[in-house]
């Protein structure tokens, strides 16, 4: 395989499960960036950096293909002066052939340069004109002359700091005439903090490359950029890190915005062992498990009890465990759950029972999904737990 075909189906693999519309109003949104073994994405006064080693580039550009738009921050243009194209490509595949994903650029007081790269290759090349977002109260001077060289400038709100909202300009791109539904958000720093604190972030791709740039470097993420995200919490890995070359790249997902926060991932399920009417597909992020107990003499119901393990969850949080379940023969049509599904609070206990109706000669397929829960300022807050193992589910009637 080549170098290509691996960046092909490795980008693929990561973006297919991440393909179901989701409650959130928005496009589904891949960030991803380079950084050293000290957590820098460039040097002493943003220095621009070539962390990536040759197949990690490949690979960003092969995301690159795969999405509708690549966003960055003003300070990155105004720094780097990037392209934002997809060209480090297989032999057979030509840069200018490719549909090329929009350039979006956050800037909210059009200091955008007309030389820029991205506006350059949009009229020499016929490329997608770069999008600029901008703050209502924009230069208007300035956005006329961008708008003659080409550039689309759209105003947008601003939160209460004063940044772009991010909610606000998820909804505009997801909307004709751009009509995103993949975006791809490459940085800078002060760009990864604000998507990162809006939790709109559905894919974190990070390459990290076996280097250090030191204290005066850019961090990708200070503190501040997690304060709504509980570390080893809402990111999850669901595919295996990869090492390319020198570099690693970690590819995590976020549980509550995708549809795998019904499902457990595929990493997290240690072992489930039963009889053999049951069966675990271990292929999908979830634990699945199929049965078909016929319910013997009178009682119509099933005890289920689902054993575990946790690691690493703070012992002052609760776990609360779903199960849901649906009968097989409506396997097919999609999540629809019947309603009602037990709701067990439990504190740390090891295992539930629970008892589920069956009809005769009936399977269902359960959905177990375990989250520990806590409270901030007043607020409750549902975390999936990392690191847990299902085990010995057993069936009795
Ligand atoms: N290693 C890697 O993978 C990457 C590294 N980089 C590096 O990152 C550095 C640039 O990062 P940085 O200086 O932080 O600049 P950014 O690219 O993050 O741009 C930040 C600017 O964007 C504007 N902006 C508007 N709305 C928002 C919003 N909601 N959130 C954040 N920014 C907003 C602001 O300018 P205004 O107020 O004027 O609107 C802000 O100052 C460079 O050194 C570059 O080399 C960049 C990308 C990837
Ligand atoms: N994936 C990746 N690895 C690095 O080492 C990097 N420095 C970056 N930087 C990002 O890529 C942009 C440059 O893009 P073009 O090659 O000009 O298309 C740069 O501005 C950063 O966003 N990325």
């Amino acid at each position: 395989m080549s170098i290509h075909d691996r960046a092909k189906s490795f980008c693929s693999s990561l973006l297919e499960s991440i393909t179901t519309p989701k409650s959130k109003n928005g496009p589904i949104v891949t960030l991803t960036y380079a950084q050293s073994l000290d957590s820098r994405i460039s040097g002493r006064n943003g220095q621009q950096l070539a962390l990536s080693c040759e197949e990690s580039f490949i690979m960003t550009h092969r995301l690159r293909i795969l999405h509708d738009g690549i966003l960055v921050g003003i300070g990155t243009i105004l720094n780097d002066n990037p392209r934002l194209t997809a060209r480090l490509l297989g032999p057979d595949e030509l840069e200018s052939t490719i549909s090329q994903p929009r350039p979006i650029i956050l800037d909210s007081q059009l200091r955008f340069p007309l030389s820029s790269n991205v506006l350059k290759q949009s009229k020499m090349n016929g490329y997608k004109s770069p999008l600029i977002v901008t703050s209502y109260d924009h230069d208007s001077a300035k956005r006329k002359l961008l708008e003659q060289e080409g550039a689309v400038v759209v105003p947008i709100e601003s939160n209460k700091n004063g940044q772009l909202s991010i909610a606000h300009l998820l909804s505009i791109l997801s909307s004709p005439p751009f009509s995103i539904c993949r975006l791809m958000v490459e940085g800078g720093a002060k760009v990864i903090k604000s998507f990162l604190k809006s939790n709109m972030v559905d894919l974190l791709i990070v390459t990290i490359a076996p280097t250090f740039v030191g204290v005066n470097g850019i961090l990708a993420i200070d503190s501040n950029s997690t304060e709504n995200q509980e570390p080893h919490h809402r990111f999850l890995y669901y595919k295996t890190p990869k090492q390319k070359n020198d570099d690693i790249i970690v590819p995590t997902q976020n549980v509550e915005n995708s549809n795998i926060n019904k499902r457990l991932p595929n990493n997290q399920i240690d072992s489930i062992q039963n009889n053999s009417s049951v069966n675990v597909d271990k292929s999908k992020p979830s634990i699945n498990v199929t049965t078909s107990i016929i319910p013997k003499g009178c009682s119509p119901f099933v005890t289920m009890i689902i054993k575990w393990k946790t690691h690493g969850v703070p012992k002052n949080e609760k776990l609360e465990v779903r199960l849901n379940w649906f009968p097989s023969s409506r396997a097919n049509s999609g999540p629809a759950l019947w309603p009602g599904f037990p709701k067990i609070v439990l504190n740390r206990k090891k295992s539930i029972p629970t008892e589920i109706y069956m009809g005769k000669n009936q399977s269902l397929t359960f959905y177990v999904t375990i989250r520990s829960v806590h409270k901030i300022s007043n607020q409750t807050v549902f975390n999936y737990v990392p690191i847990f193992a299902v085990k010995n589910p057993s069936f009795a009637c």
